[in-house]
């Protein structure tokens, strides 16, 4: 899609003050070629850009808008709290309760921290787990992205992936070493990795469902054989639900899975659209946290009382409204409609999706690693990409990451999108 002319103008602008013009390198559009839109309003499942162009919006800013974009109860909780005062730098009543509905809904949570985002989840637990058993060596997985705190940007997926640096300049290479990345979804890599440096390992951290890479599941028995290696060598398991957390069900990926980890990221859907993310799990490693313990972390906007507001708001609403059953009726009428498609187009892409989080790979081999997920046509994916913007469908811009389904989004919706998919994939 060629831009209107306010879009051109403001990214010419931001190009001259904004390192390539984006706050996020995700936000860039590189991989699919032309330039990003700029948004003037987004409400319910639909974005506006500042050209006046409407888009129905399958990013939901990347995951939180899971209501929708601006949801009344959380815009009005937002404003309630703001009249109090934005931020106190004191204990405030809304932390207490977030972290109390934490701890109630995710299994594996005895006790949480608030963080102001996902990479600030992700870096604690890392930090809390080498504190914890005094061993340093983290073990991650190929594609998998956790924000981008420095050991943790080896073999990353999301942008870093999409715009080709997995391993980022910048960070030391006594510090990277102490990162081994694994294959996912691959019990014999798991094993040898255990059995060659299981003392040296301190934690092991996944994506509990891989969504930075596209959107890859475990293979039935994964999560059961990670869980069962780390507590047999004493190290920390660490699940990422920053996307997954709150979004797949009330209580993730573990409640899913029955499947609890030592400590969960989390992040995205816990604040309303504000900047937030969490972490906790077993009450034994948390309290080796300052000030009780001698692990330091802290934050002078943590537990922000408007952030803290909005996310309690949001994760009510879904409560009040059922709406992880009705993500999930809304997932499988898109699903029915895209494998229909798939069908009359002859096209054999690999679909996944849980709930109201899905892929469409354009490859025809089933995706269970990063190296299968990167036999995808990128050529076709842009295409595609840009054929569905043209004619009012935002899905992410890069084959390599997860697209999003909100409550807001009415079956007609996806009845719109699916004719689009249809016409994208039959022009390619
Ligand atoms: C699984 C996962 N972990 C961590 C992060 C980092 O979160 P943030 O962007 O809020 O720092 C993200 C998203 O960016 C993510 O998808
Ligand atoms: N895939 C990333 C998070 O889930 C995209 C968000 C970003 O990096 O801006």
């Amino acid at each position: 899609m060629s831009n209107g002319p306010l879009s051109t103008s403001l990214f010419a602008l931001a190009k001259k003050y904004i390192p390539g013009g984006v706050n996020s390198p995700v936000r860039a559009f590189r991989n699919v070629g032309g330039e990003p839109f700029f948004v003037r309003r987004a409400k319910g499942c639909r974005i506006w850009d500042v050209d006046g162009k409407e888009l129905i919006d399958y990013v939901g800013t990347w995951g939180p808008a899971i209501l929708g974009h601006a949801p009344l109860p959380v815009i009005e909780a937002i404003h309630n709290a703001a009249k109090d005062g934005v931020s106190f730098g004191i204990p405030n009543p809304y932390e207490v309760e977030m972290a109390k509905l934490i701890c109630e809904w995710v299994p594996g949570v005895e006790k949480v921290r608030m963080v102001n985002s996902g990479t600030e989840a992700t870096m604690s637990c890392i930090r809390l787990a080498r504190g914890f058993t005094g061993r340093d060596r983290i073990v991650k997985f190929d594609g998998c992205y956790h924000g981008h705190s420095d050991g943790l940007l080896v073999a990353a997926g999301s942008g870093a992936l999409t715009h080709g640096r997995p391993d980022s300049a910048g960070v030391p290479a006594a510090y990277a070493d102490l990162t081994t990345v694994l294959p996912y979804n691959d019990v014999a890599a798991l094993e040898e990795c255990f059995e060659k440096m299981g003392h040296e390992i301190a934690g092991v951290i996944v994506e509990s469902y891989p969504a930075n890479a596209g959107l890859i599941l475990p293979q039935p028995g994964y999560l059961a054989k990670l869980r069962e290696i780390t507590q047999k060598h004493g190290a920390v398991l660490i699940f990422d639900e920053v996307m997954t957390g709150f979004r797949v069900a009330k209580g993730g990926v573990q409640e899913l899975e029955n499947y609890s980890p030592d400590l969960t990221a989390m992040g995205k859907v816990i604040g309303g659209g504000m900047p937030v993310g969490a972490f906790g799990g077993r009450k034994d490693i948390m309290d080796m946290l300052a000030p009780d313990g001698p692990v330091y972390q802290a934050g002078t906007l943590s537990g922000n009382p408007v952030a803290m507001a909005a996310g309690l708001a949001q994760l009510r609403e879904m409560e009040k409204q059922q709406g992880w059953k009705r993500l999930d009726e809304l997932g499988a009428i898109m699903e029915e409609a895209v494998l229909d498609t798939l069908k009359q187009t002859g096209r054999n892409y690999q679909w996944y999706r849980v709930g109201s989080m899905f892929c469409l790979f354009f490859t025809e081999t089933p995706v269970r690693n990063l190296t299968d997920a990167k036999t995808s046509d990128l050529v076709s994916f842009r295409k595609f990409f840009h054929h569905c913007l043209d004619k009012g469908v935002y899905f992410a811009p890069s084959q390599f990451e997860t697209g999003f389904i909100s409550t807001a989004h009415a079956p007609e919706d996806l009845a719109r999108t699916a004719e689009v998919v249809r016409e994208a994939l039959l022009a390619l």
